[in-house]
């Protein structure tokens, strides 16, 4: 493997070269309704259904760019004895399972691989483990196929997720042991998480759904419940280090409900140099979410203030944006429905060029009254239809039982290399 893929985002539609991606499996299915939440589903999931319809997201991916998946990249550096030894170690400890490290260590690299993402049974072999409800040693990772939110490319950096919930601390480990040892992957990774200064550092949280990257200059990031104000500090200290002219950082605050509001991306996606898809009520209403602009100069914090809302705040710093409505612009009851099933959650892998659920039948209507041919997943992948050259299109994917995971196209890839885009 002598290819080497450097790591390099400036723009989130950039057309894409690189992206990581997961394809659902057992790990899905192993909750119940009494579980569910604790795994941070709302529903429980179909593997069968969603494997069908995550085929179809994949198979765009996989034409329009280079496409890998985690588990493939993770069983690869499993073969290195000392990442193996490092990671497992690392997991373990964190997860209260050091009894089964010498066991994890024996097992072959893909099927570690396997274990770590859809978990390692529990052995019955004491009285606590007999009559243990827990299904699993380490439990499975049922959220792996959002590979957007345990790791962040920002130009030729990786920030490694520092997670809100515990049950996916183990991806942000596993994201950050890949870029950190893939041979194939050149990439530099700042980690929030320091175990060495729990204290201080103990608030900070950041998710890759929060983490847009809209210019070389510009980063947009959400503050809720997945990404704390000491989390997005912590990039305000990594943009600091690097004492350039000027960066921006826009904030938008988020609500703590629903859940449907977890990530700045499931109201706000870019789709273009000059277009963007919005949940009107929270991105343009009138409400009491702050938008904030902090202007950071060689250095230093030069100003912090506060904007009408993002499109604005984008506009003053010459990124015009025309706001597309999720669900349309009839009706708030169907703009509600359509944002709850990630229907503002599109990925860009070119400008203009967006990949979203076909669900959303109010919000696809929308895209195409605003200039994007409807293409069908299907048809792009089979040849029966191509993308219009340098013309904007929407590519809709199936996602009835995968919009149950909580997420969209963005939620379920990983960008980690754009071409430049020409502004
Ligand atoms: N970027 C995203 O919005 N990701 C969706 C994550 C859904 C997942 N069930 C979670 O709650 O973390």
């Amino acid at each position: 493997m002598s290819e080497k893929l450097n790591v390099n985002v400036a723009s989130e539609f950039g057309e894409l070269e690189g992206v990581i991606v997961h394809t659902p499996g057992l790990e899905v299915e192993e909750m119940t309704p009494e579980t569910a939440k604790r795994a941070l589903y709302s529903d429980i999931l179909n593997l069968a259904v969603a494997g069908k319809e995550y085929q179809q997201m994949k198979g765009v991916l996989s034409k329009a760019s280079r496409c890998f998946e985690v588990k493939d990249l993770l069983s690869d550096v499993l073969t290195n004895d000392i990442v193996r030894q490092t990671l497992l170690q690392e997991i373990c400890t964190a997860e209260g399972a050091l009894d089964i490290l010498p066991a994890l260590l024996e097992i072959q690299s893909d099927e570690l691989a396997r274990q770590l993402i859809q978990g390692v049974p529990i052995k019955r072999d004491n009285l606590t483990r007999y009559l243990s409800q827990e299904r699993f040693s380490l439990a499975p990772l049922h959220n792996f196929l959002f590979t957007r939110d345990a790791s962040m490319a920002f130009r030729d950096e990786v920030v490694i997720g520092k997670m809100a919930n515990k049950v996916r601390d183990r991806e942000a480990m596993i994201m950050e042991t890949i870029f950190k040892n893939h041979p194939m992957l050149e990439a530099k990774t700042i980690n929030p998480f320091q175990p060495n200064e729990l204290m201080t550092g103990k608030n900070r949280m950041i998710e890759g759904g929060d983490f847009q990257v809209a210019r070389e200059d510009v980063l947009v990031i959400g503050t809720g419940i997945r990404t704390s104000t000491e989390g997005i500090d912590f990039i305000l200290d990594a943009i600091k280090a690097k004492k350039e002219k000027v960066h921006h950082v826009l904030i938008q605050e988020l609500p703590d409900m629903p859940e449907s509001f977890i990530h700045l991306d499931m109201v706000f996606t870019f789709l273009d140099r000059d277009a963007c898809m919005v949940y009107e009520p929270l991105i343009l209403g009138t409400n009491r979410y702050h938008t904030i602009h902090i202007q950071i100069e060689n250095g230093e914090v030069t100003s912090i203030s506060e904007e009408k809302n993002l499109p604005k705040a984008l506009k003053k710093l010459g990124i015009d944006l025309k706001p597309i409505q999720c669900g349309g612009t009839k009706d708030i009851w169907t703009q509600e429905r359509e944002q709850w099933h990630s229907g503002a959650n599109f990925l860009a892998i070119a400008p203009g060029q967006v990949i979203g659920y076909e669900r959303n039948v109010n919000t696809v209507e929308e895209l195409n009254k605003n200039g994007f041919e409807v293409i069908k997943a299907e048809d792009y992948i089979s040849g029966k239809a191509t993308l219009p050259k340098d013309g904007k299109c929407v590519i809709t994917i199936a996602g009835s039982e995968l919009a149950r995971g909580g997420g969209g196209a963005r939620c379920m890839s990983m960008p980690f290399r754009r071409k430049k885009v020409e502004w």
